[in-house]
């Protein structure tokens, strides 16, 4: 009988823990990945991002983790066929190696649906045995209008699959914008836990170790959510424009396009600085750029990405028209 038990337990496989960072463009996802990673080095990464340039692992190749990105596309559908090679590599590395990391941390898109994601880990067999869903966790900004949510189904969905939603950008935000939110939260996601963090920081164990919730799988017969109507463009800019050039360029498009434009961010270069600036903009607002060091692999040319709600080439000329512009 005592042979028997540890044959069985000897047989059994451990999994590694998987925690999905989802949110609507921009509110503030990397930013929460970035602070947990200092908390939480002991973690391999995979980041989504629906444009074709990346620009979040700029924000995260100070930490010394397995990153991998996929680009140019969402994880919930175009890109989704590269997820279950990614994690089954990642899996031969962890068996091989000597346990290289704890955790697996997946950021999605600013537009995907985390519930295919979902579906793969917990259906996929060989996924399942080997990876444990450990928490669905959702970034919803503050700063943004909560009609947001009227015109992206793929921004209540976010909500909808979390197991906890944090909020973000409560220092941007009114007392009166942040119980508005609050009120939508709990029609959206009334069993979530709720977390609230300014810049990236809250509680991280608490979010890491939060108990394991159940999941419903997909109702097949549920109507899946429309194509997105999202298109993106990377923009390079050759040669370094003047900071401020491109600042009053940015805001103005973005004061101008609130609904159409619904993300910029890029790296781009300035007169006379060797180090990139980090450009993020989006909810109707241009975020204090930041200077990033020096890196052997940097090639001094500028990238914008910029999303926009339908069509991307006309907002794409008018900005290129209007940085090429001395006037501004
Ligand atoms: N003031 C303030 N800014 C924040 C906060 N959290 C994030 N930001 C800023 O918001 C901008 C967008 O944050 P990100 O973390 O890149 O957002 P994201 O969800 O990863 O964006 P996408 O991947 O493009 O969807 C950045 O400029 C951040 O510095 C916050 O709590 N307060």
């Amino acid at each position: 009988m005592n042979n028997y038990s540890l044959a069985r337990s000897s047989n059994v496989i451990e999994r590694i823990p998987v925690f999905i960072i989802s949110g609507f463009l921009g509110s503030g996802k990397t930013t929460l990945l970035n602070r947990l990673l200092s908390h939480a080095p002991q973690s391999a990464v995979i980041i989504n991002e629906f444009g074709a340039t990346p620009i979040d692992q700029q924000l995260l190749r100070e930490h010394k983790v397995p990153l991998s990105t996929l680009v140019g596309g969402c994880l919930c559908c175009q890109v989704i066929g590269s997820l279950t090679p990614l994690l089954k590599n990642l899996r031969m590395a962890w068996d091989s190696g000597d346990r290289p990391f704890e955790r697996v941390i997946i950021e999605t898109s600013g537009v995907a649906n985390p519930e295919p994601v979902l579906d793969i880990l917990l259906r996929e067999r060989w996924l399942a045995a080997r990876y444990s869903l450990q928490g669905v966790i959702a970034t919803v900004s503050a700063s943004m209008d909560t009609d947001h949510f009227d015109y992206f189904p793929e921004a209540q969905a976010q909500i909808a699959w979390a197991d906890t939603v944090v909020m973000t950008q409560t220092d941007l935000a009114t007392a009166e914008a942040i119980a508005k939110l609050d009120a939508r939260l709990s029609v959206l996601a009334p069993a979530a836990t709720r977390l609230t963090a300014v810049q990236g920081e809250l509680d991280h164990n608490a979010l890491l170790n939060l108990p394991n919730k159940f999941r419903r799988l997909r109702n097949t017969e549920l109507p899946e959510l429309p194509d997105h109507g999202f298109s993106s463009i990377t923009l390079q800019l050759e040669h370094p424009l003047p900071w401020e050039r491109m600042q009053k360029t940015l805001e103005y498009l973005i004061a101008h396009y609130p609904k159409q434009l619904v993300r910029v961010k890029g790296m781009v270069y300035t007169p006379g600085q060797n180090q990139p600036l980090l450009v993020q903009g989006g909810a109707g607002r241009l975020y204090p750029a930041t200077r990033l060091p020096v890196r052997t692999s940097d090639d001094g040319v500028g990238r914008l990405v910029i999303i926009t709600q339908g069509e991307v080439k006309g907002l794409a000329e008018e900005l290129m028209t209007q940085l090429r512009s001395h006037n501004v």
